[in-house]
């Protein structure tokens, strides 16, 4: 024996890409030419040193080639044909859905013979549901059915017309003929398979690998047919594994390497078609790589001849960033370290089985998934860390995965803390009845221990665990074994989340404010991925919560508008005209996905076409029915953030916020009711509120757009102390006040007002002076006086005989008839050098408020203003000699729905827009 030291033909880009690889004897190829693939380092003992010679090596060689130097014998060493290895290689595996008809293998030739690599190694599956049918025949043999006579024939004839359709003249004949060689002897083993009613797995996995054989025995035809020279490769006769329990195989890297060799040697051709799936054992009995045993064929031969690249051709556009069926807007990821992709694998991303990845890392290999039905996508590569991404904290999470049907195990005791042994006696529990465990956390109080399992082995676990710690349990030392059952997990992965603080603190907090409960988490020192276990019922919710923190926009929200009147209207056209942009410059995606008003509403899963909300509203609507246009909101997965508009002045509306907030609906209103209705109720709803992670914002219903309620709430959250605030608090009396001057008469101005929009639908609402109470009430209990709107006494103008008129309608046409009254009030006041205003004021220093038609000389800031305007006064211990004033118009549609507006980017903003 003499062993050969060979260096690799990299060219130097490649050679400053990789490493050089430990040889056999543990040394490093650290010094190469790659022209002539002398290794300049190698060891003078056992070793030949083979000088620099012309033709076949030249092109050959490799630095790993000292792995196998030591077994490769002179006799091999001297066949004329080396192996070549390094980046002239790329390898590419196609799937059984990309080979599952002839036009598709026809397509797979095409993308071979597209790559312009000097050569190809090409994996291939089975076509399409063989394996299934094949695996099927040695069930219906060993159950001694029949009919597997039959299912062979079709086996047959599947290929029969696949080939025919595919390949003409010489290739179509000596592929049927091998088919059919292959097909008797295969009816053969069957029958011996139905005598015995018995299988070896080894007789298994010869029938099952015919697939592959056929597979790219048919690929290499294809191929060969536009001229190119092509050989195919029985994989059984090179790759060599050995069983290792548990339904899994390792290879034989050694054995592998010097079979390939081999195999090489004598068909040394530039384009090779290979089986995957199959394999041999060292004594070459045949068998399987078993589970997604093509996609590690690949990457084992990939390995074997160090390619440059191994592509995995399937039937998506690459990974995602989480399950696209559950997360509608997952992206493709363009890269992904082998790390990430390992963890997303384990977490049930369809990705790679973490196996796959393992033959290539050691040489950092990229893997590259791409869509064989979509060449234009990039794909993702799986690589050693990318170097080149930005590490932002969002960038820092690739990617998230969930884990449905498990239950948390917590066992719980005073008697657990520093007693050693304590864990190893529950996980060995487990073990013993099988149970895998997921995920494992414990306090550092060592006062519990909970664990995940899958939730079908949770009874067995119990069990083990009452019987375990029957002692400890009687004694008191444990004092519960505790199953929660319907959970699940969620994980976010990221090779970048390791020594990024805040990272965590982002995850968290998307959580909250989709109000959802974490019950467990656990991190490992990796930092590669973070796990949270909650409900399952909220997993989806969770994901699409998390995912659009990191990936989306960074907040989206689905909103229900409720009462699409004047202002819900306006709102609905001012959103329509600002969500683009909004999107752009702040990501915030704003999505309308119900609008209900009292006869018909809306519905829409992913949002409403704005430009259209009126037709639809009209032409694609349902009954409204208040408890399912919340259902609707509530029950939708695809948005994490809800947002209920309540834009109708109904009291038996606003009676549900509490049970929205509950829900974890966010509310925004400009609706009074609520907050100017019974005290009780409404403490109760400021309780919750304040008590949750929801919002209730409720700007519009003081001085409509103005800034009020954020104005007050700035002052009293600051320490400042309010002694009173007053002002002109309706739009509607501050413009009929305002214009009701010389001849024009008082049931005009009122007309006016309603049709300007400053009024309540009932325009009685303001001139009773109620809708100015409501607002007075507002104020003072923002103020913390706690006061009924009985409590406020009120000067009404609706005259005495207008209180009962059956409709706003009816009392507008009857207002004129008290004009004369009007005109003599004015008239007295004009004489006086005054003007009529109506004035609200909140007393806080008595703990009073009331509201007022009061006279004001003509200089009075009061008698200044024009149109609906509002004037609001705050006296405060900052604001003493001077009031801090806001002034400007306090109603009408476009400010109103303004107003409100303003209220959903400030939730937006809290929910964790860019501000
Ligand atoms: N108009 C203004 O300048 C201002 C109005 N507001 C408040 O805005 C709210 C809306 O006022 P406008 O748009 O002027 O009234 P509006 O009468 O034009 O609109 C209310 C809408 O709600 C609908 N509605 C009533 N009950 C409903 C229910 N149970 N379910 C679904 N829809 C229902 C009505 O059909 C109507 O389309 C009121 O609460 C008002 O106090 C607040 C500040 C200023
Ligand atoms: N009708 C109200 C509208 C705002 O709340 C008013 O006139 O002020
Ligand atoms: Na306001």
């Amino acid at each position: 024996m003499r062993s050969l030291a060979v260096a690799s033909p990299l060219p130097p880009a490649a050679a400053v890409r990789r490493r050089p690889r430990a040889s056999a004897s543990g040394r490093e190829v650290i010094s190469q030419c790659w022209k002539c693939e002398i290794n300049q380092d190698q060891p003078l003992g056992n070793s030949l040193r083979i000088g620099h010679s012309q033709g076949s090596l030249q092109r050959h060689g490799s630095r790993n080639l000292l792995a196998a130097a030591a077994a490769i014998s002179i006799e091999q060493a001297e066949v004329s044909t080396y192996l070549p290895k390094g980046d002239m290689w790329s390898v590419h595996k196609f799937g059984g859905t990309c080979m599952g008809t002839p036009q598709r293998i026809q397509n797979v030739a095409d993308i071979v013979l597209g790559d312009s690599s000097e050569r190809k190694l090409i994996i291939v599956s089975a076509m399409s549901k063989v394996t299934d049918m094949m695996f099927n025949l040695v069930h219906k043999a060993q159950s001694r059915d029949n009919s597997y006579v039959t299912a062979l024939d079709e086996v047959f004839n599947k290929h029969m017309a696949a080939a025919k359709e595919l390949l003409d003249g010489e290739d179509l004949a000596r592929f049927l003929a091998q088919l059919h060689s292959d097909i008797s002897n295969l009816r053969a083993m069957l029958r011996a398979i139905f005598i015995a009613g018995h299988a070896t797995e080894s007789f298994s996995d010869f029938v099952v690998g015919h697939g592959e054989l056929w597979s790219a025995q048919m690929l290499s035809y294809a191929i060969k047919k536009s001229g190119v020279p092509c050989s195919w490769m029985d994989t059984r006769e090179v790759l060599v594994v050995k069983p290792s329990g548990s339904n899994q195989v390792d290879p034989d890297y050694l054995e592998s390497e010097k079979r390939l060799q081999k195999w090489f040697s004598r068909q040394p051709a530039e384009i090779i078609i290979a089986t995957g799936f199959i394999a041999s054992t060292a004594e070459n009995i045949p068998t399987t790589l078993k589970r997604d045993g093509s996609d590690f064929s690949a990457s084992i031969i990939g390995s074997l001849v160090r390619a440059c690249q191994v592509t995995i051709w399937t039937d998506v556009d690459g990974v995602f960033s989480a399950d696209p069926r559950k997360v509608s807007e997952a992206v493709i990821l363009s890269t992904l370290s082998y790390q990430e992709a390992w963890e997303m694998s384990y977490f049930g991303a369809n990705v790679l089985h973490p196996r796959t990845i393992i033959p290539v890392m050691k040489d950092n290999i990229p893997i590259v998934i791409r869509n064989m039905f979509n060449l234009s996508a990039p794909g993702t590569t799986i690589c050693k860390q990318p170097a080149n991404e930005n590490a932002d904290l969002d960038a820092c999470v690739k990617s998230f995965a969930t884990i449905d049907k498990l239950a948390l195990v917590n066992v719980e005791g005073t008697g657990m803390a520093g007693v050693p042994g304590t864990a190893s006696a529950i996980f060995s529990a487990a073990k013993d009845v099988g149970a895998n465990v997921i995920m494992i956390s414990q306090a550092s109080s060592e006062h519990s221990v909970c664990f995940a399992v899958p939730e079908k082995e949770v009874a067995a676990v119990s069990t083990a665990l009452h019987v375990r710690f029957r002692e400890a349990l009687a004694a008191g030392r444990l004092s519960k074994v505790e199953v929660i059952r319907g959970c699940s997990i969620l994980a976010a992965v990221g090779l970048r989340m390791a020594s990024t603080p805040g990272v965590s603190a982002i995850l968290f907090d998307a959580l909250a404010k989709a109000n959802i409960n974490v019950r467990a988490i656990a991190q490992g020192c990796s930092e590669y991925n973070i796990t949270v276990v909650l409900k399952q019922e909220d997993c989806v919710r969770a994901l699409r919560a998390v995912h659009s923190r990191f990936f989306l926009s960074k907040t989206t929200l689905a909103v229900g508008i409720i009462g699409p009147g004047l202002i819900g209207g306006t709102l609905l056209d001012q959103l329509k005209d600002q969500a683009a942009v909004l999107k752009e410059n702040m990501n915030i995606d704003l999505r309308v996905i119900g609008i209900s008003g009292s006869r018909t509403m809306h519905l829409s899963d992913i949002g409403v076409d704005l430009n259209q909300w009126k037709e639809l509203l009209r032409k694609e609507a349902e009954p409204a029915d208040l408890d399912s246009f919340v259902r609707h909101l509530s029950e939708n997965h695809v948005f994490p953030n809800k947002v209920l508009v309540d834009c109708t002045a109904d009291t038996y509306v606003a009676c549900h916020y509490y049970d929205w907030l509950k829900k974890g609906i966010h509310v925004i209103t400009p609706n009074k009711k609520a907050n100017s209705g019974p005290l009780d109720r409404y403490l109760k709803l400021r309780t919750l509120q304040r008590a949750s992670y929801t919002h209730y914002f409720y700007e519009a219903t003081v001085g409509a757009g103005l800034p009020i309620i954020s104005t007050l709430r700035g002052l009293l959250e600051t320490g400042d102390k309010i002694l009173r605030i007053e002002g002109i608090f309706s739009g509607t009396l501050s413009y009929i006040f305002n214009n009701f001057e010389g001849t024009r008469t008082f049931s005009n101005v009122v007309a006016e007002a309603k049709e300007a929009g400053y009024t309540e639908p009932d325009p009685r609402d303001d001139l009773s002076g109620t809708d100015v109470a409501r607002k007075v009430i507002i104020l003072a209990r923002e103020s913390g006086l706690r006061l009924e709107l009985s409590d406020i006494p009120v000067k009404s103008l609706v005259p005495e005989a207008l209180r009962s008129c059956s409709s706003a309608d009816e009392f507008m046409q009857k207002l004129p008839s008290f004009d004369q009254d009007w005109d003599r009030q004015r008239d007295e006041a004009e004489a006086a050098g005054e003007v009529l205003r109506y004035v609200g004021v909140v007393d806080v220093a008595n703990r009073k408020g009331r509201v007022e038609l009061q006279r004001y000389k003509r200089d009075h800031p009061f008698a200044q203003l024009s149109g609906s305007d509002n004037i609001i006064a705050f006296t405060t211990s900052r604001y003493k000699e001077q009031p801090l004033i806001v002034r400007g118009p306090g109603a009408g549609a476009e400010v109103t729905a303004g107003g409100v507006f303003c209220d959903i980017l400030r939730l937006a903003s809290y929910l964790g827009a860019p501000s």
